[in-house]
């Protein structure tokens, strides 16, 4: 089998085009239907009665969940969460990041809106990495790594989420354009090209204690997150954010 720079020569000597097989993965993503609608129930939570879809990935089978408030209607500036999961923040209050004080934020503030939706993201945990290695991660942050420095010391991307799946579930439900309820602009380009435009940004600030704050620190000054309105603009600042 012909290497990559063997086929450069080869497509150059013969004016072809090359694409990888990494290329068309992505392509499939934004363009291919990547996801099915399973079953629709309603949930009466603790913030309220949310219509439970339930979406399953046609690429690796993984279950997802939507949780909608309200009409969707024109689909027209919805509030929407779109959450990462994170078993331990999530489910057993770690304190260890905002994860948990997230989650029930945004399903707070949708309920109060009245209409929204919140897209739980499996297969996200530890921004792709899983829960086992995310403990892993952990226990190196206690060693005096910080959140990025631990994904690289495990030889591991610091974040491989992708957003297509989630994006093809907001659309599916008749979502076109949002107010996107995150800390992390780095977000609306996972987003794009799905038929969907982000017309806001609506910060999640949850707080910050002496366990998270180095954590919410790195993400702030690593990776780009914004802790409060954009760097001196208001929340929809990402209103000419055209995806
Ligand atoms: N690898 C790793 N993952 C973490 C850690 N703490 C939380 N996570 C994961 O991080 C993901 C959440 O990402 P964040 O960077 O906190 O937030 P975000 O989703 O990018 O941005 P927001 O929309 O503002 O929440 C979830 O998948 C968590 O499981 C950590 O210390 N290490």
């Amino acid at each position: 089998m012909a290497r990559l720079p063997r086929l450069q020569q080869f497509a150059q000597a013969e004016g072809l085009k090359i694409i990888s097989i990494a290329d068309l993965i992505r392509y499939r993503r934004k363009r291919d239907k990547l996801v099915e609608r399973a079953a629709v129930s309603l949930i009466p939570t603790m913030w309220g009665p949310f219509q439970a879809y339930c979406y399953r990935s046609l690429l690796d089978g993984i279950e997802h969940i939507a949780m909608v408030k309200g009409e969707i209607g024109d689909g027209r500036d919805i509030l929407v969460r779109v959450h990462s999961e994170c078993l331990t923040g999530d489910i057993f209050g770690s304190a260890r990041c905002d994860c948990g004080n997230q989650l029930a934020l945004a399903m707070k503030q949708i309920e109060a809106a009245g209409r929204g939706v919140l897209v739980y993201l499996r297969g996200h945990e530890g921004r792709g990495i899983g829960l086992g290695h995310k403990l892993r991660a952990y226990n190196l942050q206690d060693e005096g790594c910080d959140t990025v420095e631990a994904n690289e010391e495990l030889g591991l991307p610091v974040d491989s989420r992708e957003y297509g799946i989630g994006a093809q579930i907001l659309r599916d439900i008749g979502v076109r354009t949002m107010r996107l309820m995150t800390n992390n602009p780095s977000k609306y380009a996972g987003l794009k090209g799905y038929g969907l435009a982000i017309s806001g940004r609506v910060p999640l600030l949850t707080p910050i204690t002496a366990q998270n704050r180095r954590y919410i620190e790195t993400k702030r000054q690593k990776m780009g997150h914004v802790y409060g309105p954009e760097n001196g603009a208001s929340s929809s600042a990402a209103g000419s954010e055209d995806v």
